[in-house]
């Protein structure tokens, strides 16, 4: 579990840095709203992510936590932050 999430984000950083055209990444990343597009996207995932689970339709509260997850992951390499932060954040509460 933790690997994908690893892989995941090293592909985000590669899209920063490399900006493919094809790539929704990059597109984020170089969006005429700038990090408003990300933190709009997340906001409305993170609403779905509600209305699918207060339907109790778990393959769409899946669906729905993989997306927040992504675009999360943007928000901190938008932020140059990284997973590092994120677990250390985690730990501490422990
Ligand atoms: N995990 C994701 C991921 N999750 C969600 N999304 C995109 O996030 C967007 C979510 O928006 P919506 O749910 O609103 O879907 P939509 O209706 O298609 O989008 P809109 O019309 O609302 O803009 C979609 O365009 C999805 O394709 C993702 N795009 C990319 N990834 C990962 O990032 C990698 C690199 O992708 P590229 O940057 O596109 O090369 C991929 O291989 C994936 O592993």
């Amino acid at each position: 579990m933790e690997d994908i999430f690893e892989e995941l984000f090293a592909v985000i950083e590669d899209r920063k840095e490399t900006l493919p055209e094809d790539s929704y990444t990059a597109s984020l990343f170089t969006h005429e709203k700038g990090e408003n597009a990300v933190l709009e996207k997340l906001g409305e995932e993170t609403t779905e992510l509600v209305l699918a689970a207060k339907d109790d339709d778990r393959e769409e509260v899946a669906y729905e936590a993989a997306d927040i997850v992504y675009h999360l992951l943007v928000v901190l390499s938008m932020k140059d932050m990284d997973l590092d932060d994120l677990e250390a954040e985690l730990r501490a509460r422990r």
